[in-house]
């Protein structure tokens, strides 16, 4: 299968290419040569982690040492231990102590904990200095490589201190997901099926279709899923970038209670696309009560979660302490929580919704469990 091109153009900033396919991290190198907004830069720092260095740092080096950059590399811990306070500042003195420039490049290797990391040490070192994301987990490739958000999380919740830098470049070699854990197949299926239902009939249509294909990783629906996932989210960044307009927080679906889930379980219990996938069934729940969500669509989501290897997560806890780690979500205001809730397929609705609402909810939620 040819390599697939997805340009990102987004107003404002300078467009970039997404580039998705078989082996392309073997010319990672002569690609970002080709890159205008790369010229010049003669050092590369890749920022991997524990368990994709192994697998992949030497192929990725080869390729920009080839393309003749001096490249340099840090390993952090694998996981969201990476997205702390802690290793963004060791991450901040081992660039100054490799004295690296203005015009260095950042490569982030890895999925989105690394991405995350080293986008956000991208946005600040120096403040700021170009990022490539070269993700190598289902999720990053559909989602966190492309459109800018970076950030650590903070032990008050996920995400809390970032900034919005996007990458120069983007390569997507669906060859390494060779290695990825069935785990981390089902996290990067939970942000490809919010993605479709946000985006509407047509996709979601297509990957109910496709799920079982999906789930066994079937090499053409692989392929397809991702394009179509950097498509959909290309286009909402490039409506609404830094979560301005009202736009973007539709890429929010299922996120209010999967961030209040994977603070209150400890970071990395569950991973990020399962407790998506949680906040999804949750916020049909609600919007069921709320916006009209149909029946049959929360049926059919659940259907599509459950086929993806997604089931209703085990967690429970107490509806007032998810209550409480729900208001520090960046989507509250005036104290009161924001939900992305569904009318329907493509028809999203952001709703802010009372504690004793959201408290009752949780308990019919957890109830069922
Ligand atoms: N910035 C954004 O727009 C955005 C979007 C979605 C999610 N996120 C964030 O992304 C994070 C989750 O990212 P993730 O699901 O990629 O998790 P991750 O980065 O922790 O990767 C999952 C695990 O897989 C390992 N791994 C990665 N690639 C591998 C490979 N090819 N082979 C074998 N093992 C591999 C990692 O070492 C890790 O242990 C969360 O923190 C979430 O908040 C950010
Ligand atoms: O890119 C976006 O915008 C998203 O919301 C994508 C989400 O899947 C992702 O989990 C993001 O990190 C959430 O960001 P947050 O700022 O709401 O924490
Ligand atoms: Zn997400």
């Amino acid at each position: 299968m040819p390599a697939t091109k997805v340009v990102v153009n987004i107003p404002g900033e300078v467009a970039y290419n997404v580039r998705i396919g078989a082996g392309v991290l073997a010319s990672l190198g002569q690609s970002m040569r080709n890159v205008p907004s790369l010229a010049g830069a003669e050092q590369v720092l890749v920022i991997t982690d524990t368990n994709v260095g192994p697998l992949y740092l030497s192929r990725a080096k080869a390729s920009l040492a080839e393309a003749g950059y001096h490249v340099s590399d840090i390993c952090v811990p694998a996981g969201e231990e990476a997205k702390s306070i802690a290793v963004i500042g060791e991450v901040w003195e081992a660039m100054a102590a490799l004295a690296l420039e203005r015009d260095c490049v950042v490569v982030a290797l890895g999925g989105g904990c690394v991405g995350d990391l080293a986008g956000f040490a991208a946005a600040t070192y120096m403040r700021g200095v170009q990022v490539v994301q070269v993700p190598t987990t289902l999720l990053s490739m559909v989602d966190s490589s492309v459109g800018g958000k970076t950030g650590v999380n903070l032990t008050a919740g996920k995400n809390l201190v970032g900034a919005f830098k996007q990458p120069a470049f983007v390569c997507a070699d669906t060859d390494v997901l060779a290695t990825l854990p069935s785990r981390e197949w089902a996290c990067g299926c939970g942000e490809v099926a919010k993605s479709a239902l946000i985006d509407g009939d047509e996709f979601f249509f297509w990957l109910s279709d496709q799920a079982q294909a999906m789930a066994a990783r079937q090499a053409d629906v692989v392929a397809e899923a991702i394009a179509r996932c950097v498509v959909f989210k290309a286009d909402v960044v490039a409506q609404d970038k830094t979560e301005s307009r009202g736009v973007r927080e539709c890429l929010n679906y299922g996120h209010t209670l999967a961030h209040a889930i994977e603070k209150l379980s400890g970071y990395g219990t569950y991973s990020h696309g399962h407790a998506v996938a949680d906040g999804m069934r949750f916020a049909a729940l609600l919007g069921e009560s709320l916006v009209g969500t149909p029946a049959e669509l929360a049926e059919a989501q659940a259907q599509l979660l459950d086929a993806l290897n997604l089931p209703a997560l085990d967690w429970k806890a107490t509806p007032e302490n998810v209550l409480e780690t729900m208001k520090r979500d960046k989507k509250a205001r005036h104290g009161q929580v924001r939900f992305m809730l569904l009318e329907d397929v493509g028809a999203w609705k952001l709703v802010d919704v009372d504690d004793a609402t959201i408290l009752r909810h949780l308990q019919t939620y957890f109830a069922g469990k």
